[in-house]
């Protein structure tokens, strides 16, 4: 969490007797005037009206309005949108730091802002105009969340919209923060969840979709972690994840970014955790032999190789490889032994990220294929020793990136759980096309970014029942071996024995792999490794 940021609900000090905040309270009018006097208290703001104060929009918050606007009427990515703005207005370094915590903060967190927001307008949140909604979600966000004194960031946020949006509005969001600045977070919260049920309430504290908070409670127990830990799971959501390191395996060390201050991962070997400073000044990563790579999904690439002694001349197939975080690990792997990887994306631009990504590497080791995983043959496979069929494929699947949420703040808002039916047909054809690919003998290695139990058990389980030439094999050994000692161990120990409706298969009891941003400082990447087995295709079903 932001070390500007509140302490949900730790915000007594400043509280009067009655729970609401600063015990000083301030009653004006759209206009900004002063009334109801007897209410006012002591409260430390200025007496000007809205018109007087703050004229100059501060850049910071300037970005991080903008990324809001974009997100909200253009369905833009904030995550591309805010360093667009931070480099368009020049914001040094606190201020870009200010901005992405607006920005980020008050998307990600908007869900619980709207509740309050609700509660402080005299019409449904729908009938407000968005871009003075969006005004009034930053601000809220500065009142509930930062260190912020409250006459700033009402006198800011005013300012902002009237040089953004126009003096009309100014009036209202003036009106309208300063009810929400009545109560702290945690006085908010709990008039906010009165009588609410366990799904309810955790949406509204944690800003989550309710669905969303009920599917994560799904998944945790199938995947064999405690109810208990549901809120932990959902208030990691919510913090900026760290920055994870990787130096391609044979190309790179990590010495230069742990001389600039980052820590080795705990998770996996040859990656860190940066220490904010600047990498880009880093050659190793100016020339993509270091890359930032969430260390959940080192290990789902380096399991694919630590499965099984690589054999030089073996040919590896990427399915799904856009933008190339994994692909590049991977081909780099494949130099190393003398094996061949496969890129395949769908998307044309995504494919030149791949290219990006893998250029680093000696090009004897990769090729890239840009098209749609579903038509891939056994035939793709062949080189020049003329094989069919690849030793290892890796379906790292589109998915509802319900295991990414703290990477994209807005995308627990965008997604529905209508995507869910459309991803799981994709994944499934994906998963066929790729067991179709497979040499008899061959890994295929399933991964979401998602612990949805329709994208992780269901889909395992699914795949299973349909091709009885695959069979589940223990991903728990693998993931061990590719992980530092003892990084899987107790609390940590992400693997869970298959047990879904073909349990009573020989597979009963192979591992399939759940990671957790609340255990493992990771997305919660979910692993299933499958092998190929010869069968006749009578047997199949
Ligand atoms: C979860 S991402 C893969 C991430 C990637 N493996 C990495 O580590 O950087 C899924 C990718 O699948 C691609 N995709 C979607 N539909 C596809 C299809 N039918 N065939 C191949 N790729 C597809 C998406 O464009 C996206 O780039």
């Amino acid at each position: 969490m932001s070390q500007e940021r509140r302490n949900p609900g730790r915000t007594g000090g400043n509280r009067g007797s009655d729970g609401r905040r600063g015990g000083d309270r301030d009653r004006r009018d759209e206009r900004g005037r002063q009334r109801n006097r007897r209410s006012v208290g002591q409260r430390k703001f200025s007496a000007s009206a809205p018109s007087q104060r703050t004229r100059a929009t501060d850049p910071a918050r300037l970005a991080a309005f903008r990324t809001l606007r974009a997100v909200t009427s253009d369905d833009a990515y904030g995550n591309l949108v805010l360093p667009e703005q931070i480099r368009r207005l020049g914001l040094n370094k606190r201020d870009a730091a200010l901005a992405t915590e607006l920005a980020y903060g008050a998307l990600r967190q908007q869900g619980t802002w709207d509740a309050v927001l609700a509660r402080c307008v005299d019409r449904p949140l729908a009938k407000i105009d968005p871009p003075v909604l969006d005004a009034l979600r930053l601000g809220t966000h500065q009142l509930l969340a930062m260190r912020i004194p409250d006459h700033a960031a009402i006198d800011q946020t005013v300012g902002l919209t009237r040089a953004e949006i126009g003096a009309g509005p100014s009036g209202l969001v003036n009106a309208v923060l300063r009810k929400v600045m009545a109560k702290d977070l945690e006085s908010w919260l709990t008039e906010l969840t009165q009588g609410q049920g366990e799904i309810d309430r955790l949406s509204v504290e944690t800003s989550h979709p309710a669905w969303i908070v009920r599917a994560l409670k799904q998944a945790l127990a199938i995947h064999g972690r405690p109810a208990s830990e549901l809120p932990e799971l959902l208030r990691a959501d919510n913090e900026a994840p760290k920055v994870h390191l990787v130096a391609l395996p044979g190309l790179a060390d990590l010495s230069g970014a742990l001389e600039q201050g980052a820590i080795p991962s705990p998770l996996v070997p040859g990656a860190a955790v940066s220490g904010g400073g600047d990498l880009h000044r880093l050659a190793d990563v100016q020339d993509g032999t270091v890359r930032v790579q969430d260390s959940g999904s080192q290990l789902v690439a380096r399991s694919m190789v630590a499965a099984e002694p690589v054999q030089s001349g073996e040919r590896w197939l990427d399915l799904c490889a856009g933008p190339g975080g994994k692909a590049a690990l991977l081909a780099a792997e494949a130099a190393r032994h003398g094996a061949h990887l496969l890129a395949n994306e769908v998307a044309e631009h995504r494919a030149g990220l791949v290219r990006q990504a893998l250029e680093t590497v000696p090009e004897q080791a990769w090729s890239i294929r840009v098209g749609d995983g579903r038509e891939i043959t056994a035939e793709d496979a062949q080189n020049s020793t003329g094989q069919t069929g690849f030793d290892r494929i890796l379906v790292d699947a589109p998915c509802t990136g319900l295991g990414a949420l703290r990477r994209r703040p807005e995308s627990r808002w965008r997604r529905t759980p209508q995507d869910l039916a459309e991803l799981t047909v994709l994944q499934t054809q994906l998963l066929a096309t790729a067991a179709d690919a497979l040499k008899p003998g061959g890994l295929l290695v399933y991964a979401t970014c998602s612990p949805h139990a329709a994208e992780t058990a269901v889909a395992v389980d699914d795949l299973l029942r349909t091709r009885t030439d695959l069979t589940l094999v223990d991903a728990g050994p693998a993931a061990r071996a590719a992980a530092l000692p003892g990084a899987l161990d107790g609390e940590a120990d992400p693997t869970k024995a298959y047990a879904g409706p073909n349990s009573g298969r020989a597979d009963a009891g192979a591992t399939t792999l759940q990671l957790w941003p609340h255990v493992h400082g990771t997305d919660a990447m979910f692993v299933a490794h499958f092998r190929k087995r010869p069968v006749a295709k009578t047997d199949q079903a």
